[in-house]
């Protein structure tokens, strides 16, 4: 149970202010997250990790020298957006380059690749990297799709030790791709976290039962079994590890490893000493040399009982830079100087308030039904808001509802102001886009980006937004859609309703049809592909560790986006005029 909180909504935000607050010898506050007190040295690599909140301590509380130089930190369970990652990117720079560094999940993945491009285009040599260490996740054969979790610590650490040695970014980038390729973990849960201001967790584990493969988003586990006792806890742990040793490691014996035992928030580390005691043993009859070994929260999921066990398979480089010192908020090593703070680089803010750029007649009459479509988006999530996250939290992270409603609002808030200084259409959603993007961050966060962005560059600013450009516009964000995401018709995603969505409204209004009348079939089409989904197994995002647990359950996004179609039907309907606007001339 999270009790302390004031409005939910600002929970992430308020923790991270605390945060930065009690933690002045380490780290300052800039947009959209944390850098070191002290400024990144020049010609140094900065490496900028991030993530979403409620996993302290990552990834805030793993700023400082010898870790990470900036963490990017979004809103409960959703990774940062791509505005945020940049902001924190731009304050840690020290002219080397930066190297990102995410656990592998949709939303982080989208974002902090968005992050990159624009920190190329600003100039600033950007490279990317995602943790995927849980081998419940995915199979060996499947590795790359395995989600972060614990295994986050050796791989960041090892990256920033390099970048704090001197090493040049292409180097950095070798050794965070050695160090994750040599990391493996694996956890166990006995109870799902409660997130703040929800009044029941996002799992259960019957009692003596425990989940077997957890997540760290309140994800299930993928199987479940009786509750062990800590040496047979310990005995899992350690054989699910050595049954999948990196490539080039012949057998346990005599190799040195990494050992990280991670609580996840509600296990004692009096409990976790109990299991590592016997972790340490039977890696010790296995061969295995352990170097520096953590035990303790370092990669938590708010309340939940869990325990993982992380091996990040040592060579002599990874050796030492995993014993090389740091000195964070929350993960020390060795001995440092003491930091000499300084007020560092003003953060790098966008321009706040850009000018809106001339519009015609036709396309601001024409913005003013596209705020009332946003209007209505924002109250259709909102009234559906705890749906959408009961949806998500059958095999996702449960924030679903959370995310949309952050988007959708302050993308409509955006959408005003734009429309309010005379923007036309495609302004007012390229607004609403970017807002849409920047505060909710997450997978739909990103998409929803998209969606908008494609329909504003449809739209523009000049001509009247007739049906056929509304049509070609959604095409085009059903196209960007799938550009971004990878995913296709039959992965259980929003795609399943966005393509039929896009491929009906064309084919009505080829037909000639108006586009209130366009649009309302094709809602149709979007409502009942969503409900279809519930067949589906999903083959994309936080859901597809979790497939059987899906069934008979449609995917969240795809249901948000047919709620949606139909709110738009609503404001078309009671503006019909916009179909037809030249009858005005
Ligand atoms: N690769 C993808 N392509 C398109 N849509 C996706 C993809 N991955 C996930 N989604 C959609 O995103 C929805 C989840 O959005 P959100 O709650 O923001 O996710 P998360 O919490 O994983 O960031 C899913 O229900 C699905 O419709
Ligand atoms: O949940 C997280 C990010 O993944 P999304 O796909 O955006 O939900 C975050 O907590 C871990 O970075």
């Amino acid at each position: 149970m999270t009790r302390l909180f004031n409005d939910p909504a600002a929970f992430a935000d308020e923790a991270l202010e605390g945060f930065a607050a009690a933690h002045r010898r380490w780290v300052r506050p800039v947009t959209g997250g944390v850098v070191r007190a002290t400024r990144t040295p020049a010609g140094q690599v900065a490496v900028v990790i991030g993530g979403g909140s409620g996993h302290y301590p990552a990834f805030s509380g793993l700023v400082g020298r010898g870790l990470a130089h900036g963490a990017a930190v979004g809103n409960v369970f959703a990774s940062p957006s791509a505005q945020q990652i940049r902001s924190v990117a731009r304050a840690a720079h020290g002219g080397a380059g930066v190297l990102l560094m995410y656990g592998n999940y949709a939303g982080d993945v989208l974002h902090f690749g968005q992050a990159a491009e624009r920190l190329a285009a600003d100039g600033i040599d950007a490279r990317t990297f995602a943790v995927a260490d849980d081998m419940a996740s995915a199979g060996p054969d499947e590795s790359a799709e395995r989600r972060g979790i614990a295994g986050d610590l050796p791989v960041f650490k090892a990256a920033a030790a390099a970048a704090e040695q001197g090493l040049a970014l292409d180097d950095v980038v070798r050794v965070a791709e050695r160090a994750g390729a040599r990391t493996r973990s694996f956890g166990i849960a006995f109870s799902g976290c409660t997130l703040p201001g929800a009044d029941h967790p996002l799992f259960t584990v019957p009692e003596a039962r425990m989940a077997v493969g957890l997540g760290i988003h309140g994800e299930p586990g993928i199987g479940e079994e009786p509750l062990p006792t800590a040496d047979e806890a310990a005995r899992l742990l350690v054989d699910t590890l050595l049954k999948e040793l990196p490539e080039d490691v012949p057998g346990p014996r005599g190799q040195r490893a990494a050992v990280v035992l991670n609580g996840l928030g509600a296990v004692k580390y009096e409990e976790l000493f109990v299991v590592y005691r016997k972790v340490a043993a039977l890696l010790g009859e296995a061969g295995v040399e352990i170097v520096d070994p953590e035990v303790g929260e370092l990669v938590t999921s708010f309340d939940m009982a869990g325990v993982s066990l992380t091996l990040t398979w040592l060579d002599e480089e990874l050796e030492e830079l995993w014993r090389a010192p740091a000195d964070t908020p929350a993960f020390r090593k060795g001995t440092l100087d003491a930091p000499v703070p300084d007020a560092g680089e003003p953060s790098a803010e966008e321009d706040a308030d850009p000018a809106v750029p001339p519009a015609s007649e036709d396309s601001r009459h024409a913005a003013a039904t596209v705020l009332a479509a946003l209007e209505a988006v924002a109250a259709t999530v909102d009234t559906h808001v705890e749906e959408l996250g009961r949806i998500d939290a059958v095999a996702g992270d449960g924030d679903h509802g959370i995310g949309m409603r952050r988007g959708s609002t302050a993308a409509r808030g955006a959408a005003a102001d734009a429309h309010a200084r005379g923007a036309g259409a495609g302004t007012v959603l390229a607004r609403a886009a970017d807002a849409w993007a920047d505060r909710a961050g997450g997978t739909s966060g990103a998409l929803w980006g998209a969606i908008l962005r494609s329909l504003g560059t449809a739209l523009g600013d000049r001509e009247a937004p007739d049906a056929g450009r509304v049509a070609a516009g959604v095409t085009e964000a059903s196209a960007a859609v799938r550009r971004l995401g990878g995913a296709e018709v039959g992965d259980k995603t929003m795609v399943d309703v966005l393509v039929p969505f896009a491929e009906t409204l064309a084919a009505a209004v080829a037909d000639g049809q108006a586009l209130t009348d366009a649009w309302d079939r094709a809602a149709t089409s979007a409502t009942e592909a969503a409900a279809a989904t519930a067949a589906l197994l999903p083959r994309k995002g936080r859901a597809r560790p979790h497939a059987e647990k899906s069934l008979g359950t449609p995917d969240a996004g795809a249901h948000s986006l047919a709620l949606i179609t139909r709110a738009v039907h609503g404001v078309l309907i009671r503006r019909p005029h916009e179909d037809h606007p030249h009858d005005h001339h």
